[in-house]
């Protein structure tokens, strides 16, 4: 096991921001830690850097525990969501300056960060200025910045979350491509389920300075262990399995869960038509209960509904 947490407590004072977390990430694997504002993610990926001291527990890299092993000494790559380069350095000079402090060779470093820049779709950008690249060509200099000296272990926090969301999803699959790529071990912050799942090969949920539940994408989508990561992961409304024909307790559904079709087995009528982000969802009335639907039809329509089952989840423990 390459990065191996063992029951880490951080404290601030007498708050723990994180409390008894043991979480692995195996080599040349993408862990998401994903969570709402505050929940201690990015003091959780401070301490694995080294920016911040474990109150118990422990951090190791191969079963060498990393307790006074400065930032520095620890070789793990950093990403932070603003960049962070160098502004007075071209986009080359930024992407070098780990291979600099290295001491790694001219021709070898000149070499590295063309392959590099080409990597992350920045092929001809080496003598720009970092100042003069939009948002999201600031974060792939980041990127290749943190990747040149080849980390054994590379920390994103929040690296996407500067940007506006039509480029975040564009970014977040060619982050995801080349992390494959280039075989990296890697730990991201993200507070967005969507980047979460599309980065990662597997998903750790923090709540309140605590993981509960690390798997698969797939599995933590459709089988969240509690209501609060079932809300937290879209589902707006719970109900018994037997609602949606699955003989489980209890079900948390997302806006998608239902959606208008004339062979469905549910009947309701239409109250409202509510504009959501990028598209338009119904509001029904199921038996005097209100649960929004996906379909084209109007105010007042009495409309059958089927229920699609990727927006149904199984809330654990039910
Ligand atoms: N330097 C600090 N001193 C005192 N409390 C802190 C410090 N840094 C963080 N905290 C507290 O620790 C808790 C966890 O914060 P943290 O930044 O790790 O959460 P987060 O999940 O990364 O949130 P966000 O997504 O908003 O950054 C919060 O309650 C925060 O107020």
């Amino acid at each position: 096991m390459a990065l191996e947490l063992d029951s880490v407590t951080v404290r601030y004072g007498r708050t723990a921001a994180v409390s008894d977390v043991s979480l692995t990430v195996a080599d040349g694997e993408v862990v998401a830690l994903l969570g709402p504002s505050g929940c201690g993610k990015s003091t959780l990926l401070r301490t694995i850097a080294g920016l911040e001291q474990p109150s118990s527990g422990s951090v190791a890299w191969d079963s060498s525990d990393l307790a006074g092993v400065p930032v520095h000494r620890r070789e793990f790559g950093l990403v932070f969501q603003d960049g962070q380069l160098f502004p007075h350095r071209s986009v080359a000079g930024n992407v070098a300056f780990g291979l600099r402090m290295r001491r790694v060779d001219r021709e070898e470093r000149d070499k590295r960060v063309l392959a590099l820049l080409e990597l992350v779709g920045l092929e001809g950008y080496a003598q720009r200025r970092v100042t003069q690249l939009s948002g999201g060509e600031q974060q792939r200099v980041a990127l290749a910045r943190a990747l040149a000296p080849s980390p054994r272990l590379l920390l994103l926090d929040e690296p996407l979350s500067a940007l506006d969301r039509a480029l975040r999803e564009q970014l977040a699959v060619d982050l995801a491509r080349l992390l494959r790529e280039a075989s990296t071990t890697a730990l991201v912050v993200t507070h967005d389920h969507d980047e979460a799942f599309t980065l990662a090969d597997r998903v750790a949920i923090m709540s309140r300075g605590r993981v509960v539940q690390v798997g698969p994408p797939a599995e933590v989508w459709s089988s969240p262990v509690d209501v609060e990561t079932a809300k937290f992961l879209g589902c707006n409304k719970f109900v018994p399995g037997s609602f949606v024909g699955l003989p489980v307790g209890r079900v948390g559904l997302r806006a998608t869960a239902l959606r208008v079709d004339p062979a469905g087995p549910l009947e309701g009528t239409v109250l409202e038509r509510v504009h959501r982000r990028d598209h338009v969802r119904l509001l029904v009335d199921i038996d005097g209960e209100e649960y929004e639907a996906v379909g084209p039809v109007s105010v007042g329509d009495r409309v059958r509904l089927a229920v699609d089952l990727d927006g149904v989840a199984r809330v654990g423990g039910e």
